[in-house]
């Protein structure tokens, strides 16, 4: 695959991490009550990313749970019977009862990471509500889940793929659209 285009440089993912951060406490009118958990490897770096950003902005601190999901559908040695996603894993750190849980992730597709991600969640309390905050929205989606804070909305073809590196482990920021 070639890369096509640069979707998001540094300062772009910048500008989008810090709108989507005033997003939330305005949406929320503060962030009492609320928790950010992010999905695996890059949705836990934007996550906390936004919980800095949020910091600075309210003067509050926000907790960060992390949930991590295998996308085990192309993975014939552990696929199971219905193909879906699972989570292999979760490190949250409060009682997410009666919170707003905020489902931070880097790239939103079919939605089916989310549902996981949604699924364990009510596994393992009752949130008073689940949002939803990606950095990019690629469309295709396959289940109807929205998100309610996107970086940017990149419309693809099922051809392309969307490539999200941050400097936190591809010493880079950046996202690109590969065909
Ligand atoms: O909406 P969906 O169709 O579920 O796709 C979105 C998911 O796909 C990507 O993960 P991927 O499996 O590519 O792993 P990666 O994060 O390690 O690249 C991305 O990080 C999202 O979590
Ligand atoms: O293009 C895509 C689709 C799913 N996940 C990604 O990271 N990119």
């Amino acid at each position: 695959m070639n890369e096509k285009a640069i979707v998001l440089d540094e300062q772009a993912i910048r500008r989008a991490l810090t709108r989507i951060a005033h997003e939330i406490i305005e949406r929320n009118k503060g962030i009492d009550n609320c928790v950010l958990v992010g999905i695996k490897t890059r949705g836990i770096f934007i996550a906390n990313r936004l919980a800095e950003r949020i910091q600075h902005i309210e003067g509050k601190s926000i907790e960060v749970g992390e949930l991590d999901i295998t996308l085990y559908r192309d993975d014939l040695t552990t696929k199971s019977a219905d193909g879906e996603p699972f989570v292999k894993g979760s490190d949250i750190p409060v009682d997410i009862n009666n919170k707003k849980v905020i489902v931070v992730d880097d790239v939103l597709y079919t939605g089916r990471t989310v549902r996981a991600a949604m699924d364990a969640l009510i596994d393992i309390g009752r949130p008073s509500q689940i949002q939803l905050a990606v950095l990019v929205d690629r469309g295709h989606r396959e289940l109807p889940i929205r998100a309610d804070y996107v970086g940017k909305n990149v419309p693809t073809s099922l051809n392309e793929k969307i490539t999200v590196h941050l400097t936190e482990v591809d010493q880079q920021d950046k996202v690109s659209i590969f065909e």
